[in-house]
């Protein structure tokens, strides 16, 4: 298979690369997932027409903190971690966005999610700029006494930073609501009153929001079925393929299976498991709270190794784990009619191409999981207002939003035949660049 990326493209990224544009500390070389992020802007620069003057704006980050996070261990020997917080943009409101905890996470890493959000949140049109964090660790490793000693450290190592109208952090990769209930506390600590604002997705005990824990996995469900009645899929019956099944590869399986999907394959970091029947959703989630992961699982038929995920043919499939998942090298073994990215950045520029060419109809990550920001944005609001509302509420407007979302991307995706992607970054970077262009830049 041929790269398919056409050379103008090729030509732009290589001249900004070679530009002043390339911020001091990032290998020119080795710009991993930044570099992805930055092959998207040059694809939506042409379509932007007068605001394409504006566009360097989201080639840098507003705002970058990288902090040494020591912790004591339980053995009382000190470790050093280190975390960042990047602020990408902040045109239409605080920074919103993830923590993660994760042995591989990197700057270009954090920077490339961080911008990503900037686009998501624009996409839906909640009011928020893009922000995200993460520290280097491998959370499985720590104690829980360790891990709440490491995420009280990072917080009040970014407090200055963070803050409900700053800078909003949330869960991501191995952080979940008891995490969150530590920043706020910590955050809270360090301010001198209680500030349940400065995170979501926090215990609903603690002004967390109903329907968060599983708002990113329903609404990669809503877009899911708005792009299958688009292709002429139907769900009840479709074989769906979900890679990562954690909060958002775990929630969107049990939905698509609850709507009658066959879920025929599941593949986290343990392991690939296969029933061409379809899995036991619910038997899988119980041995994944008792072991930690997919592999071994009884009602499996097969376990598959890595790089044969790829290949299982399927009707839906939803990366929902890592970016960079899919490259051109597993691109053309792909053999489904839809792919939902519930993770952020699973897919390559080359490989969009690859998928375009086979007739994929990709839904991006920055379309089908923001799901999860949306609710926390009712979060945000109801914590302000102290005043709660009830599930359904929350699940109508979420559905509400996602579908007008993926309705507004799907006609400017025809009007200018270009990808869900390109067309989700037209909709959003005119609106981020709108906003940075009325405010102008004098103090
Ligand atoms: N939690 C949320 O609300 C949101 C999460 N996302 C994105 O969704 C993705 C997953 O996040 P969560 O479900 O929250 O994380 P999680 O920590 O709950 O689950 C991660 C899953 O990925 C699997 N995984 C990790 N490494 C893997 C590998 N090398 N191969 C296969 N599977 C692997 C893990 O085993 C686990 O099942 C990430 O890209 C995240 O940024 C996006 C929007 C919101
Ligand atoms: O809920 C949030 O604020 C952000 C979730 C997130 O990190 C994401 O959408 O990637």
């Amino acid at each position: 298979m041929t790269k398919t990326v056409p050379a103008d493209v090729q030509n732009n990224v290589a001249n900004h690369l070679n530009s002043h544009a390339l911020p001091s500390y990032l290998d020119a070389n080795n710009l991993g997932p930044w570099g992805q992020y930055l092959q998207q802007i040059e694809r939506v620069t042409p379509h932007l027409g007068n605001l394409s003057r504006w566009v360097e704006t989201l080639k840098r980050p507003k705002r970058i903190l990288t902090v040494d996070v020591p912790i004591e261990r339980d053995d009382g020997s000190i470790a050093h971690f280190e975390g960042y917080r990047v602020q990408h943009n902040m045109s239409r409101g605080p920074g919103k966005g993830g923590v993660r905890f994760h042995q591989d996470v990197t700057l270009s890493e954090v920077m490339a999610l961080s911008a990503w959000m900037t686009v998501k949140n624009a996409a839906v049109n909640v009011p928020y700029g893009g922000a995200k964090g993460g520290i280097r660790v491998d959370p499985k490793t720590l104690s829980r006494g360790e891990l709440q000693r490491l995420t009280r450290r990072y917080t009040s190592e970014i407090s200055m930073i963070i803050g409900p109208t700053k800078d909003i952090p949330a869960p991501d990769v191995n952080t979940n609501e008891q995490v969150m209930a530590w920043m706020m506390d910590s955050y809270s600590m360090i301010e001198g009153n209680l500030s349940t604002g400065v995170v979501t997705g926090k215990p609903i005990s603690l002004g967390g929001s109903l329907g968060r824990r599983e708002a990113t996995g329903r609404g990669v469900f809503v877009v899911g079925r708005e792009a299958a009645a688009k292709r002429g899929v139907e769900i009840k019956g479709a074989r769906v393929a979900v890679q990562g099944f954690g909060n958002v590869g775990g929630v969107a399986a049990t939905m698509f299976n609850g709507a009658g999907a066959k879920i025929v394959a599941v593949q986290d970091h343990t392991g690939t498991v296969v029933n061409e029947g379809g899995l036991d959703v619910a038997r899988l989630h119980e041995h994944v709270a008792e072991t930690g992961g997919v592999g071994g699982f009884a009602g499996a038929e097969a376990c598959l190794d890595r790089e044969a995920f790829w290949g299982i043919e399927s009707d839906i499939l939803i990366p929902a784990a890592l970016e960079q998942q899919i490259t051109e090298e597993n691109a053309p073994r792909i053999r489904t009619k839809i792919m939902l990215e519930g993770a952020n950045g699973p897919t390559t520029p080359e490989a969009d191409d690859i998928l375009a060419a086979n007739n994929v109809l990709v839904v991006p990550d920055v379309l089908a999981n923001a799901g999860g920001v949306t609710v926390s944005y009712f979060e945000w609001v109801q914590d302000f207002s102290s005043f709660f509302w009830t599930e359904d509420e929350i699940n109508a407007r979420l559905t509400r939003i996602m579908q007008e979302a993926f309705s507004a991307v799907w006609d400017v995706a025809q009007q200018k035949n270009v990808s869900l992607r390109t067309a989700t970054f037209i909709l959003a970077c005119t609106r981020v660049l709108q906003a940075r262009e009325v405010r102008g830049l004098y103090p």
